[in-house]
């Protein structure tokens, strides 16, 4: 990870060596295709210590995100719930990349603190009981995001927070999601020029 002088990284260190090593990996197989969806489009990793301290700041025991590809947000994630004592539910359509995400778990030491599920996140979120989540991560396919409300919203908890990546790299196709969220009265919404751009929402 590229850090400014006097930057020291407060993750674990075995979890910070295999983000770093997923980093490279990343940027390698990502240089080579063509087609942006054979891409892993990892989470910057300014976007994932900001991830993680936020599940930290909020007591994040619930965290769910959309989008595992391979893994390097869930790795971010699950240090902060080992923290917290609480667990991440990652999902994704892409058993084969989910596969890749779990072994890196398990290589991070962080395996017990992941459930791995293949599912469609608007079907997913959809099953989940109201205010059950502490902490929302949103990072799939960002134009699906408007057909799953209102569970995106009514799944997180008073106090929880949910996080939508790529708010600054694709700003026309987060601002239907942007719009949804501004219009309900319990949440304040503002977007970070953190990594591709976080847009992020508090449930007051
Ligand atoms: C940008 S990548 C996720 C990157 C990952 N968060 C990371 O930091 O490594 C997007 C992922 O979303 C998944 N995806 C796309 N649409 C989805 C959906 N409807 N439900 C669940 N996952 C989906 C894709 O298969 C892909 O692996």
């Amino acid at each position: 990870m590229e850090r400014r002088p006097g930057h020291t990284s407060p993750v674990d260190e075995r979890v910070r060596k295999t983000i770093e090593a997923l980093n490279e990996a990343a940027a390698r197989h990502d240089a080579a295709q063509q087609d942006r969806l054979d891409r892993w489009r990892v989470l910057e990793p300014d976007a994932g210590e900001f991830l993680w301290f936020l599940a930290q700041s909020v007591g994040a025991r619930a965290v769910v995100e959309v989008g595992t590809s391979r893994g390097v947000s869930t790795l971010w994630l699950a240090d902060a719930a080992r923290a917290t004592g609480g667990h991440v539910l990652s999902l994704d359509t892409d058993a084969a990349a989910q596969e890749h995400a779990r072994r890196t778990t398990a290589e991070a030491g962080l395996a017990e603190h992941v459930e791995f599920r293949v599912a469609d996140g608007g079907a997913a979120l959809a099953g989940l009981p109201d205010g059950s989540v502490d902490l929302l991560f949103l990072d799939a396919e960002r134009t699906e995001y408007p057909s799953w409300w209102p569970h995106p919203y009514r799944v997180l908890r008073e106090g929880g927070v949910l996080v939508a990546d790529n708010a600054l790299s694709h700003p026309d196709e987060i601002a239907p999601l942007r719009d949804l969220l501004l219009a309900e009265p319990a949440l304040t919404v503002t977007t970070l020029n953190l990594g591709k751009g976080e847009l992020v929402a508090l449930r007051r």
